[in-house]
């Protein structure tokens, strides 16, 4: 039975969003000789630990997140839903460890199946074998009819925003290798479309908002880069943030259209140097730095207006223009503590020098592989995190918190109380992005349509229900 007494929504403040982080991590096992183990093989025995507590490899988490194997053997987990991007960085982050905790268990099961290996997870985008996967972010917005051109006005911002917010990594092509912006933009396909896995669109335009649809669209953007950097995440959500809220606020926005999406992604992500030019659809050719220098103009003469001046728009806003003029004046050092491309860039740079190799050579790509790896003590990026290189944005106790605990100021709140109390008491339940439900129990299916709601009578009902039966 679906309870029909569903709240209207909360007075929702324009300036509110919803964000969420969906990472696809790969996972390698490093073994010497023995048998041929397949990567569903690996990612069984990663997750038995999962299996045996959730009864499934497809799990809510009591930080209301969801924890599961994709295709092709990934594990994938999906923040819960965040009002802050602080919050969204920490669960993006306790994400990593959650992973990462798993590896133990999995190893000592695959040594009692004949394996004796090192289990890897890389939050990156790209393996050996050449397959892509992905990193979606999720920003809710107000549901309007024209939903297919006013993502589609995304576009030009999205193809060049990487100068800012790429990964960076080393391309090797038949005439050498280069240092590219963004690993994810050769595996794009088209711009937009409702399918993830036959074709890979910029903007997956899947009607599914997770929440009222008669109110919300859920922008499912999917074209980014995972990114190891906290402040790479707050500039890749903050700016797209920043793009949407003007969006939706109908300030009329700059005629950028590009010609030929596909070519122009492409042509960015391999040009460090910054001069290559994009060709719009009236004709001009303009460079990634001038696109994005636009975007950031018409920001800043928005400021005060439709976007309130925060100390923290205020610091997206500096990383976003530091990644530019970096990339104008091809002087990185302003952005190579905070740009996930500029701090890989100049790990691998230095490491090219001390070799005395070319960029080709296989000993930087097991580095730039290492800088991925989420273990805190193998992963090269959390080296340099630990020699403080590289600026952080939350704390590791917000990071360690969020590994257990929902986000307090979204439905998520309710999610995580209803799993945790569930797990504690030993009860079965299901639980989607919408609904919570006790198991087996005549009870009712309580229907969470509005994500920003994070108090619940209903919520509370069901809890007491859960004790008490
Ligand atoms: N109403 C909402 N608006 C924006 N984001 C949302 C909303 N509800 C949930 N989300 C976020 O959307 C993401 C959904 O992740 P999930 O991996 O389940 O993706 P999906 O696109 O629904 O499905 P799949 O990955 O299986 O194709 C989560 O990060 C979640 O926090
Ligand atoms: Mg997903």
């Amino acid at each position: 039975m679906i309870a029909t007494d569903i709240p209207p929504p909360l007075e929702v403040d324009p300036a509110r969003r919803i964000f969420g982080l969906e990472t696809e991590f790969g996972l390698h096992l490093d073994t010497g000789a023995g048998r041929p183990v397949t990567p569903e093989e690996v990612a069984g025995h990663l997750f038995h630990s999962v299996v045996q507590w959730g009864r499934s490899s497809n799990v809510f988490l009591t930080n209301a997140s969801r924890l599961y194997i994709d295709v092709g053997a990934h594990p994938e987990y999906a923040t819960a839903e965040c009002d802050t991007l602080t919050d969204l960085i920490a669960l993006d982050k306790a994400g990593e460890r959650i992973v990462h905790d798993l590896i133990a268990r999995g190893e000592e099961r695959l040594r009692a199946a004949g394996v004796d290996g090192t289990i890897h997870l890389y939050k990156n985008n790209t393996d050996s074998a050449g397959n892509s996967y992905g990193c979606h972010e999720n920003y809710l917005v107000r549901r309007r009819a024209d939903f297919k051109a006013f993502a589609s006005a995304l576009l030009p911002f999205l193809v060049t925003r990487q100068i800012v917010t790429g990964a960076g990594c080393i391309t090797r092509t038949p005439s050498g290798a280069h240092y590219s912006f963004s690993p994810r933009a050769d595996h794009m396909w088209e711009g937009m479309s409702s399918a993830t896995t036959r074709s890979r669109p910029m903007i997956n335009t899947r009607d599914e908002p997770h929440a009222n649809a008669e109110l919300y669209r859920r922008m499912h953007v999917i074209v980014g880069d995972s990114t190891m950097a906290e402040p790479t995440t707050l500039v890749k959500m903050g700016t797209t943030d920043l793009i949407l809220r003007l969006m939706e606020a109908r300030v009329v926005m700059p005629e950028l259209t590009l010609a030929r999406e596909m070519q122009s992604i492409r042509d960015v992500a391999h040009d460090l140097p910054g001069r290559a030019t994009v060709e719009l659809a009236d004709g001009r050719h303009l460079t990634a730095v001038e696109v994005q220098q636009t975007y950031i103009d018409l920001v800043r003469s928005h400021l005060g207006g439709v976007i309130a001046v925060t100390p923290e728009v205020e610091d997206i806003l500096d990383l976003w223009q530091r990644g530019v003029d970096a990339v104008r004046t091809q002087d990185f050092s302003a952005v190579e503590t905070e740009l996930d491309w500029a701090i890989k860039h100049r790990l691998v740079m230095r490491y090219r020098d001390r070799l005395g190799c070319d960029l080709g050579d296989p000993r930087l790509a097991r580095l730039e592989l290492a800088f991925h790896d989420v273990s805190p003590d193998r992963g090269l990026y959390y080296r340099l995190q630990a020699q403080g290189l590289v600026r952080r944005i939350v704390t590791d106790a917000a990071i360690e918190r969020a590994m257990t605990t929902a986000p307090q100021t979204t439905r998520a709140r309710l999610r995580g109380q209803f799993v945790e109390r569930a797990l504690a008491v030993g009860r079965d339940f299901t639980v989607d992005w919408v609904h919570l439900k006790i198991a087996g129990s005549s009870g009712t299916t309580v229907l969470l349509k509005d994500p920003f709601r994070h108090e619940d009578a209903r919520v509370d009902t069901l809890l007491d229900a859960l004790t008490l039966a």
